[in-house]
């Protein structure tokens, strides 16, 4: 088969398994030039959300980085003969078949995260496939939508704001435009419903599950993802609706924390990256585009591969064997570069100069654009899209 990129509004519905697997090769060897001391780090790490952005750079940096055997939980679409399969089930392919060359321990489960069904098959691959506990867990679900495990209840996300509504400059990214998008309060109930999707509440499942069933390390760690931004973006983010889902996040970090001796729970703020969960929020395309262009310019750009392997070597896994340094609220904060007053004051004055006509030359809306096609597996200069290609792709994975 032929594949080309089908855009439809935020979301690319074909993915290339060739273009996916050279990212995930990629990755491979950016984290096996960091000069990561395999004594130091994880043994075996699970991570929740392992198909795609932060998730998948965890775990490539947890599996090329220390050697660990590595436990996978994501929800994707398989390929078939006849229609490619979603991103994630290719990067995860990619995944098992360089993890396997490398004689590292690699399994995947393709099931929804949030069913307890999920749970207790992960428990019993780390019970008789892992070679022992677990010593570290990724937290990096993106979701718009959690079916609640007891109830069977189907709960949605909004991306709204809070009490008043928020207009600002966005880009329309099927049009390349710069428009002026308002986005609207979210009403109690949505909220509320932010909170149970994408809140710590199963965050916390996992980890009393996994430690009641004895598969949790005794000083295990854990960190869950989240994102604070600026100014610029904090009247749709961080005060809006998915704020109140990652404040929901630290205060379950903490819980955890008290009840779980020995656990080091954390919530790492990332930077904001180019991914699939991230393509969907109003504004933060634009924002990343001037983001982009001077933190290049500075040469401190990240994308979650360089994201993830300064989180486990200068916060997790310290050489100095010193523990990770946190803020105030003992979270840790990979946001530290992109916070830089010599970042944020040249986004804070460039933001309201942008229009149609100059947004390719004054932010890095091209560099957007073409990371969000590479995260398809698209617009890389080295895979042949004219070729034929095999569309299916298999590997041992168990089926949620
Ligand atoms: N993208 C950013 O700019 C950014 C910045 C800071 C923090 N974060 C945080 O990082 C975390 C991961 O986000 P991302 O941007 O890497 O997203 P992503 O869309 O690239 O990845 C989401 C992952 O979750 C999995 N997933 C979704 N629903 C699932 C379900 N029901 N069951 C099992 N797996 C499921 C997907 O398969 C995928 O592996 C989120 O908490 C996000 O808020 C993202």
């Amino acid at each position: 088969m032929i594949i080309k990129p089908k855009v439809r509004g935020f979301i690319c519905i074909t993915a290339h398994p060739v273009g996916c697997e050279h990212n995930v090769l990629d990755q491979i060897k950016v984290t096996q030039a960091a000069g990561h001391d395999a004594a130091k780090g994880p043994k075996r790490v699970l991570v929740i959300g392992a198909s795609t952005g932060y998730g998948l750079a965890s775990r490539i940096t947890a599996a090329f980085g220390y050697g660990a055997a590595t436990l996978g939980v994501f929800f994707e679409k398989p390929s078939s003969a006849e229609k490619t399969g979603t991103a994630g089930w290719y990067n995860s392919a990619a995944f098992d078949q360089a993890a396997k060359q490398a004689g590292l321990i690699a399994k995947s489960i393709n099931g929804d995260a949030f069913a307890h069904e999920t749970r207790a098959r992960a428990i019993e691959i780390i019970k008789n496939e892992m070679g022992g506990p677990i010593d570290l867990v990724v937290y990096s679900l993106a979701s718009p939508v959690r079916k609640l495990p007891d109830t069977g209840e189907v709960v949605r996300s909004a991306l709204k704001t809070i009490g008043q509504p928020f207009t600002n400059t966005s880009v329309d990214t099927n049009k390349d435009t710069v428009i002026e998008a308002t986005i609207e309060p979210a009403t109690e109930q949505e909220i509320k419903d932010t909170v149970t999707v994408m809140g710590g509440e199963d965050w916390a499942l996992w980890i009393d599950a996994l430690s009641a069933a004895g598969v949790l390390a005794e000083h295990a760690k854990t960190v869950a993802y989240s994102y604070i931004g600026t100014e610029i973006t904090w009247p749709m983010y961080w005060h809006g609706t998915l704020g109140q889902a990652k404040q929901h996040l630290d205060n379950t970090a903490k819980q955890l924390r008290s009840r779980h001796p020995g656990l080091d729970a954390y919530v790492g703020v990332m930077k904001s990256v180019v991914t699939q969960a991230s393509a969907a929020i109003p504004v933060i395309p634009l924002y990343v585009s001037i983001a982009f262009k001077i933190m290049k310019e500075k040469g401190i750009h990240e994308n979650p591969i360089e994201q993830a392997n300064r989180l486990f070597h200068d916060r997790l896994y310290r050489a100095d064997g010193k523990a990770a340094p946190t803020d105030d609220e003992g979270r840790l904060r990979l946001d530290d570069w992109e916070l830089r007053d010599d970042v944020q004051i040249p986004c804070k004055t460039l933001w309201p100069t942008v229009t149609t006509e100059n947004l390719k030359q004054i932010t890095d809306y091209a560099g957007y654009k073409h990371e969000f096609l590479q995260l398809f597996g698209f617009d890389r200069a080295d895979v042949d899209y004219e070729a034929e290609v095999e569309a299916d792709r298999r590997f041992d994975c168990l089926e949620g």
